[in-house]
């Protein structure tokens, strides 16, 4: 996919993460436009995570700035929807996959029926029809990825930050995630970190690896594998 888009709608300016004197980020400067694909990745513990909290808001950095623009104005919010790497939610709490992916909606709260209809709707892309009334704690892990995967999407964000989406998730339904990454690409920025480069880079139209500082590849999607996988071929 082509950049045509050059509308900004994140800006990271000279971020920096430290933990106690550790630095995890550094010298981070990347804007996001409107419409892009970007694929992330990098060896384990060179910061991918910290960078997509910081990015979302989640996490302070210790210096520098993460602006939101909207039509070209700075503004304060932005609807993104994120699919955390590792799970928050308590696998105990007795809460159904409806449930879960109905929490995607908090912030918009449509109508009973209006949500009945998008979570009815999700919950089918998700492969989960059959899990609906399950609650989480029954799942397995790749059933649990899915469930959070359609809370991240369900409002239609404009921005979709998917941390190892294909995390516990089988082999039957990678093939499937992959082709519903592919059609999201088409209506919503997507920022995907993945230590399985080989189809997303292929799906990407920019490419960033996080080792501490950010490096963007302008190389071909071929050679944006090799580069990573030299980068760490332990973890990719
Ligand atoms: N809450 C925290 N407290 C202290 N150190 C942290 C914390 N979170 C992350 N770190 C450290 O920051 C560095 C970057 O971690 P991060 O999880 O962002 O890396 P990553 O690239 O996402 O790794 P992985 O590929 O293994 O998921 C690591 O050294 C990690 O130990």
């Amino acid at each position: 996919m082509e950049n045509k888009e050059k509308e900004i709608i994140i800006s990271l300016r000279d971020i920096c993460k430290k933990w106690d004197d550790k630095i995890a980020l550094e010298d981070i400067n990347f804007d996001v436009h409107r419409g892009d694909f970007i694929a992330i990745t990098g060896p384990n513990g060179g910061g991918k995570t910290t960078l997509l909290r910081i990015l979302l808001r989640l996490l302070k950095p210790t210096s520098g700035s993460v602006t939101y623009f909207r039509h070209g104005k700075a503004v304060d919010d932005l609807s993104i929807g994120y699919l955390p790497q590792k799970n928050m939610i308590d696998s105990r709490f007795p809460i159904s996959v409806e449930e879960v992916i109905a929490s995607g909606l908090i912030a918009e709260s449509p109508g009973k029926e209006e949500m009945r209809r998008r979570v009815s709707e999700v919950t089918k892309l998700m492969g989960l029809e059959n899990h609906s009334s399950q609650t989480i704690g029954n799942l397995s892990g790749g059933q649990l990825q899915r469930a959070l995967l359609g809370r991240a999407i369900i409002a239609r964000p404009r921005v979709l930050v998917l941390d190892e989406p294909l995390s516990y998730v089988d082999k039957r339904f990678e093939h499937y995630i992959y082709d519903l990454v592919a059609e999201l690409s088409h209506s919503t920025t997507l920022l995907l970190v993945s230590h399985e480069m080989s189809t997303i880079a292929g799906m990407a139209n920019r490419h960033l690896i996080i080792d501490h500082r950010l490096t963007e590849c302008h190389s071909s999607h071929h050679q944006v594998h090799y580069d990573c996988d030299d980068d760490d071929g332990s973890s990719m």
